[in-house]
């Protein structure tokens, strides 16, 4: 598979709470791949929660960290990166995305609604009803998720593992058809 892949980068995009932190740690381990985490590198690099900068800065402040961290992280190659759920609203996001290879992990509302019901650390779904909040959210994005590579339908009880086997299964059919420049290219750097 990481033959295959040839040390092009993987970006896990979707709503918050689809698992994008949680699978990509292990799709990182079986490829033998780096992990990163925009949100956690972006806590990192201004020593801020998200919360906080999304409350004395603002989201779009928020935005733009989030752009510049990519645009860094982008130049990584045999790496998994988990993005925020909101990586896909700026345009110029996807011309770093397009990078590596793009994965949705779409998992139904109702499940993200379990998962994020007592969580604090999600700015947008604070002070909120969840679930239609979720929703409209889902409604706003869904198009621009549906512009990954590979879309990955998960269902309630399907473990990170064998989300990951979903993935690596899949990955063949649309690599070797549609990626092929991009291995070639990054090989020769
Ligand atoms: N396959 C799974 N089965 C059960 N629980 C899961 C699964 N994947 C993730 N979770 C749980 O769901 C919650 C959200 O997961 P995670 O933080 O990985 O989502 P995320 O997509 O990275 O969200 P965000 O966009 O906010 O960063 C966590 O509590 C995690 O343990
Ligand atoms: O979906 C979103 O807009 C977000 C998702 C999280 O990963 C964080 O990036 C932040 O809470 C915003
Ligand atoms: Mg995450």
């Amino acid at each position: 598979m990481t033959d295959l892949i040839r040390g092009l980068s993987i970006f896990l995009v979707g709503m918050m709470g689809t698992g994008k932190t949680t699978v990509g740690q292990v799709l990182a381990k079986q490829l033998g791949y780096r992990f990163f985490d925009t949100d956690v590198l972006i806590e990192r690099v201004t020593q801020q929660s998200i919360s906080e900068i999304f409350t004395i800065q603002g989201e779009e402040a928020f935005r733009d960290i989030e752009s510049q961290i990519l645009m860094e992280v982008c130049a990584c190659t045999k790496s998994v990166i988990a993005t925020g759920g909101g990586i896909v609203l700026r345009p110029k996001n996807w011309s770093y995305l397009r990078h590596g290879l793009v994965i949705w992990l779409d998992v139904p509302t109702n499940v993200l609604v379990q998962r994020l019901l007592l969580d604090t650390t999600r700015p947008l779904l604070q002070e909120t009803e969840l679930k239609p909040k979720l929703e409209t959210l889902m409604d706003s994005r869904k198009r621009l998720y549906s512009e990954a590579d590979l879309h990955i339908s998960i269902e309630n009880a399907q473990t990170p593992e064998e989300i990951v086997a979903q993935i690596l299964d899949r990955i063949p059919l649309i690599i070797l058809p549609e990626k092929a420049s991009y291995s070639v290219k990054i090989e020769e750097n």
